[in-house]
């Protein structure tokens, strides 16, 4: 069973989740009916990845995601299957649908603290799902270690026990699942990291709750697919010319440090901006012309030549930040693009590390500079929300994108795009060998050149990180920056 495509991109956090639930229950669904689609599914999932397993183990915790492993259990025997049931804490504590489930499976359980872990074992655990609220210690973190020692596969129900469908952070101690079995939509755990990688294969299925409700809760948080900005791409012109395509301008600091602005210049123009101009001091111009040929040049030492410069109103997107050093000239700078499309990466954002209100400040107004922060950038400019372990990701980069007025695209293996007005995508296409030195440099461009087409900042900033991580694929392991420039490949559009 797989879920609605409309709805397979969409994220509920574990909060949106419940009220799903309680929706779904006064419109006249039985919850107990919803707890028994969930653990057939486990169990089906289960026999299929594991035909051959000696015995399934069925750990319950007191919640509804013990329950759902109990009727796994049931599921499970009922195939003819070998298997255990053991039980966290006390029975008396079991309320609601756990209760129910385990009063109507005719099957023994035993307590948690006699399971041995033994080879053949597959773990199927329903300890902690969506209700996970405190930190996993003691005896049942010694218990998920020795089960990660003898690498039992674990399938989880709902989420990896331990993991925090908030978050994907993990409280304490945690299963690393080879499966996980979620219902109906994913939830940002399963997105972001290390929530992901501890999901191993992650499936969702739909257990029966009408769409209506989802939708009627869902946050304004999507998986970042061609779905979300497809329709902003626009189809190239068959009589377009240069201009019509966009006009980037990247700045380019000294001469030694220049590699990262040419980076992002090549991008611009791989990823489809009609014309580059770089723009560099006057002693860089030899060292850029011999690197350079189809992105233009143009010298620029004063603020007074910036100015005359940017009167050109065709030049429509800037890049501004990647190996520029120095500071003083960043804010100057930034001060006369205040009102153009900018994107400020690296040396860009630190350089407001002393005074961020001061950024923020100058771009009020409609939404139109792109903030491209790894972690210890944006640790510069919102040092509070950094440092703040009740705030996931997704939690960081919507606030800062409501306090910056920017649209913020939050760095990472799991990187988060948000905008001021609540929209977040988490992207999940980028392959782990884009960590490597010049790759940001390479997706400034791409959303300098998506901005300079003319799109608006949260599509060209989601489509951009999309495109990145396409194009690392493209370029496959072991790529270098270079490589990724060109790997990057025409975006889908809507047909
Ligand atoms: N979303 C849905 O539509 C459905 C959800 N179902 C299941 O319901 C689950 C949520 O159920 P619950 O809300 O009952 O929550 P859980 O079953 O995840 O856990 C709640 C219980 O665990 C305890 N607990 C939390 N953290 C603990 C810790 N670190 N150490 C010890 N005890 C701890 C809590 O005090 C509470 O008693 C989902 O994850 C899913 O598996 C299914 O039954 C099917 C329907
Ligand atoms: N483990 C990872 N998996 C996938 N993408 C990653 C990983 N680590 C970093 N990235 C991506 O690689 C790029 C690195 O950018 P950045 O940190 O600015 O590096 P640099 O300054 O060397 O270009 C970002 O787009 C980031 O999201
Ligand atoms: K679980």
């Amino acid at each position: 069973m797989g879920v609605e495509t409309d709805i397979a991109s969409w994220i509920l956090t574990p909060s949106d989740m419940t009220a799903v639930d309680r929706d779904a229950a006064t419109s006249g669904l039985s919850s107990f009916g919803l707890m028994r689609a969930a653990g057939y599914a486990v169990a089906a999932s289960a026999l299929r990845h594991y035909p051959a397993a000696t015995r399934f183990v069925c750990l319950c915790g007191v919640g509804n995601n013990g329950g759902d492993a109990m009727i796994a259990a049931e599921a499970l025997t009922g195939s003819g299957a070998d298997v255990a049931v053991y039980l966290m804490g006390d029975r008396a504590r079991l309320a609601g649908d756990a209760a129910r489930a385990f009063a109507t499976v005719p099957l023994r359980s035993q307590p948690l603290g006699a399971y041995v872990p033994a080879i053949g074992d597959v773990v199927i655990d329903g300890l902690f799902g969506a209700g996970l609220s405190r930190a996993v210690s003691g005896a049942l973190a010694t218990l998920m270690r020795a089960v990660t020692d003898l690498a039992l596969p674990v399938i989880a129900i709902d989420l990896p026990s331990g993991v925090d469908g908030r978050s994907g952070q993990v409280l304490g101690d945690s299963f690393q699942a080879a499966q996980t079995v979620t219902f109906m939509a994913r939830k940002p755990g399963h997105l972001l990291l290390p929530g992901r990688t501890l999901c191993g294969a992650l499936e969702v299925v739909d257990i029966g709750i009408p769409a209506r409700i989802i939708r009627s809760h869902r946050a304004p948080l999507v998986e970042n697919t061609p779905a979300l900005w497809r329709d902003a791409v626009k189809a190239l012109d068959p009589g377009a010319h240069k201009y019509r395509r966009g006009h980037l301008v990247v700045f380019s600091g000294a001469a030694a440090s220049s590699g990262a602005a040419r980076m992002s210049a090549t991008a611009g123009l791989s990823a489809g901006a009609g014309l580059v101009t770089m723009v560099a001091p006057t002693e860089a111009m030899p060292t850029l012309a011999a690197h350079l040929t189809a992105v233009m040049l143009k010298p620029v030492d004063t603020d007074a030549m910036l100015s005359d410069l940017i009167e050109d109103t065709r030049l429509n997107a800037f890049v501004l930040g990647p190996g520029f050093g120095a500071p003083e000239r960043v804010r100057r700078f930034v001060a006369a693009l205040c009102d153009r499309p900018l994107v400020l990466d690296a040396d860009g954002i630190t350089a407001f590390r002393e005074d961020p209100q001061a950024l923020f400040d100058a771009f009020r107004g409609p939404v139109r500079l792109v903030l491209t922060p790894h972690d210890g950038e944006f640790s510069r400019l919102f040092p509070d929300l950094a440092g703040d372990t009740a705030l996931s990701k997704i939690d960081r980069a919507t606030m800062a994108a409501a306090r910056s007025n920017a649209v913020l695209i939050l760095k990472g293996p799991d990187t988060v795009i948000a905008e001021p007005h609540g929209r977040v995508a988490i992207n999940a296409n980028a392959p782990p060998w884009l960590a490597t030195a010049g790759s940001g440099d390479v997706l400034a461009g791409i959303v300098g050149a998506h901005l300079a087409q003319g799109m608006p900042p949260f599509e060209a900033a989601a489509s951009a990180v999309w495109r990145h991580g396409a194009a690392g694929h493209e370029a496959g392991e072991g790529m270098t920056a270079e490589d990724l420039l060109r790997a990057i490949r025409p975006l889908p559009q809507a047909s």
